[in-house]
């Protein structure tokens, strides 16, 4: 794919933290005005984003999400929310993705005084104006909200209602986050059954930072619509006879092991079949993994061997600003290393609309009113992905 049809392309995004996404001139400007530019780990727009990359590369989820101290720091008025989410918008149209559910944690957001509602009615109302600025310049975009809680905290079932009390107005669904490792999913029980019961909608991070016993209980315990990565369920799949982690290893230095491998030597266990035959959505984040060692390299992403035993898997940023990423260099990377052509980029894209947590007939208008007319104009029209 040519990098520009790579971002002219229709795409749509599950996965983006809207703390992960800041534009360090922002953060800049935003602690210039509270005149507390001293705590930041560097002066400048351009030294704060090779840091926030440097730092985020870590190889530890946990070191990983210490970063996230500066982002938040800016994000604790209404207007410094309004402002991250009006930009957030704005970047991701000028990326060309016409469709996204951008999360946030709200109880990160209270150290200055703003309530719950007041932290979910900044962000929606910078969601409006960027919509609005997007659609004067003729481009097309609509953004909607997760709202995350966080796995180490106790305030789940707080944001869950939350959740439920927003869902017409500009909330589509609910996440947990955070470290994995210590923190199962199942402490946040109460919540997600509350969640069920009000046929709310929800994606849990499971299978990044630890395995499957996590990605296990996410979807059959907690019941999860969707997982945030759910890389790890790899770990459920052999190729030869081999765990798919040690024929990796053994390949790491072939780059085209994964898009030739021979798929009727692949076996899914009772897990990776379920996920697949359920048609459960993975979110997945390539260069996220790469930072946090839950992958490899971009060539050998389970993402490749996941898209050619289908999956249903999506194409996702993560954090933008951490990973030094857009969705469409995502999906480039994927193009000049994993051979993807723009036939997945339109299945990932179609998938992912398909799984998101807005209503039916929504979807589909998006997917043949958007999408489709979208590929067709850039010179492809659909035949199935091999
Ligand atoms: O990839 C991730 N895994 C777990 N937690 C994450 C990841 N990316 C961001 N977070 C956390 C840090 C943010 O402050 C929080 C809400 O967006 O979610
Ligand atoms: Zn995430």
């Amino acid at each position: 794919m040519r990098p520009e049809t790579t971002r002219r392309a229709p795409k749509v995004l599950l996965h983006d933290h809207l703390d992960g996404g800041l534009r360090p001139e922002t953060i800049v400007e935003l602690v210039q005005q509270t005149g507390q530019a001293n705590d930041l780990p560097r002066p400048d727009a351009e030294g704060l984003r090779a840091w926030f990359q440097e730092s985020a590369d870590s190889g530890s989820l946990p070191r990983y999400l210490e970063t996230f101290v500066h982002t938040l720091a800016v994000m604790q008025t209404a207007d410094g929310l309004r402002r991250v989410a009006r930009e957030c918008v704005e970047d991701l149209a000028a990326d060309g993705v016409i469709y996204a559910e951008s999360r946030y944690a709200p109880e990160q957001h209270l150290a200055q005084g703003l309530s719950l509602e007041e932290v979910v009615e900044a962000v929606n109302a910078g969601f409006r104006e960027g919509e609005a600025v997007v659609a004067e310049g003729g481009g097309q975009i609509r953004v909607t909200a997760l709202l995350t809680a966080m796995r180490q905290a106790a305030m789940s079932a707080e944001i869950a209602r939350l959740a439920v009390r927003y869902r017409d107005d500009g909330v589509a669904g609910f996440d947990i986050a955070g470290a994995e490792a210590g923190y199962p999913p199942t402490r946040h029980l109460d919540a997600f059954e509350y969640l069920r019961r009000e046929n709310a909608h929800f994606t849990i991070h499971a299978g990044e930072g630890f395995g499957l016993p996590s990605i296990w209980e996410a979807i059959q315990w907690c019941g999860a619509d969707r997982l945030g990565h759910g890389v790890r369920i790899v770990d459920d799949i052999s190729i030869g006879g081999r765990s798919f982690g040690d024929w990796v290893a053994h390949r790491r230095n072939d780059p085209r092991a994964l898009v030739e491998v021979d798929l009727s030597e692949v076996r899914l266990g009772r897990l990776a079949a379920y996920v697949r035959d359920m048609r459960i959505p993975l979110e997945m984040c390539p260069s996220s993994n790469l930072q946090t060692s839950a992958a490899l390299s971009i060539a050998l992403h389970p993402i490749t061997l996941l898209k050619r035993l289908r999956f249903r898997v999506t194409l996702n940023t993560d954090n933008r600003l951490m990973s030094g990423t857009s969705l469409s260099r995502e999906a480039q990377l994927l193009s000049d290393e994993a051979g993807w052509t723009l036939a997945d980029l339109r299945w990932v894209t179609i998938n992912a609309m398909k799984s998101a947590f807005i209503p039916f007939d929504e979807r589909l208008s998006l997917i043949d009113g958007v999408i489709k007319p979208g590929y067709a104009a850039l010179g492809y029209a659909g035949e199935p992905v091999s």
